[in-house]
């Protein structure tokens, strides 16, 4: 679903990436961990096109990249981040429906897809609530099924619960493995979390000198 060939990422003179190579087969879950500052949010943003390599090649879906229009690219991808970043003056529906409308989902089938994946994430009846009447957790939970509207292959979360105590961290860590498993999503987990990491076991990959290597 995503492979890196030899991609070399700068940013002026600094070289975050150098000739890097990875990959993450469909259906796959993979955490990438890594110092501050080592590449990790780069390497999301590449998928994305939000950055663009200087050399090398990147594929999604076995298409390099630059063969993909970027809003064909973000529709395809779901996306979450450490800080929920949701609109606090906009109710959960609101923030959702929103990000629907974007990609073009509006309707009856997209309230109804709203509200199974609303239920699926246990925030049944809480439409109407405000971020901030939400705990870290459930905040999140909204951020899941945001990214999940537009019924996604891909999944790329940046520290998805870093924000999060031990316990609700791994509540939605779990819960982000379990829709991966029913959704068939293929799924890249930035963490710096090695308990959680072990306790729901997937492919493990480090950036570290420019490089992302296994292991
Ligand atoms: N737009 C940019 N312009 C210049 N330098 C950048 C830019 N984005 C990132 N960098 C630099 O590139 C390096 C890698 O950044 P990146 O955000 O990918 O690291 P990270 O591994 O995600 O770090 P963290 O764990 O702290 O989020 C850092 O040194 C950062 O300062």
């Amino acid at each position: 679903m995503i492979r890196l060939t030899g991609v070399t990422v700068r940013y002026g003179r600094r070289t975050v990436l150098d000739e890097a190579d990875f990959h993450l087969p469909e259906g796959g879950v993979a955490y990438v961990t890594g110092r501050s500052g080592a590449g990790k949010s780069t390497l999301i943003k590449l998928i994305t096109r939000e950055t663009s390599a200087v050399g090398g090649e990147v594929r999604v879906a076995g298409r390099p990249l630059d063969e993909w229009k970027k809003h064909h690219l973000r529709r395809r991808i779901g996306i979450l981040f450490q800080a929920y970043e949701l609109l606090e003056r906009k109710t959960v529906r609101e923030n959702i429906a929103l990000a629907a409308q974007v990609r073009g989902l509006y309707g009856a089938d997209t309230e109804r897809h709203m509200r199974r994946l609303l239920a699926r994430v246990g925030l049944e009846g809480r439409e109407r609530e405000y971020p901030g009447e939400l705990s870290g957790g459930e905040q999140q939970r909204v951020a899941v099924v945001r990214a999940l509207m537009g019924q996604p292959k891909l999944v790329l979360a940046d520290e998805p619960t870093g924000n999060l105590d031990g316990e609700t961290a791994g509540e939605v860590m779990g819960l982000l493995h379990e829709l991966q498993r029913e959704e068939g999503l293929t799924m890249l987990i930035v963490s710096h979390d090695r308990e959680l990491m072990a306790r729901f076991p997937a492919a493990c990959w480090e950036v570290a000198d420019g490089k992302v290597r296994s292991g």
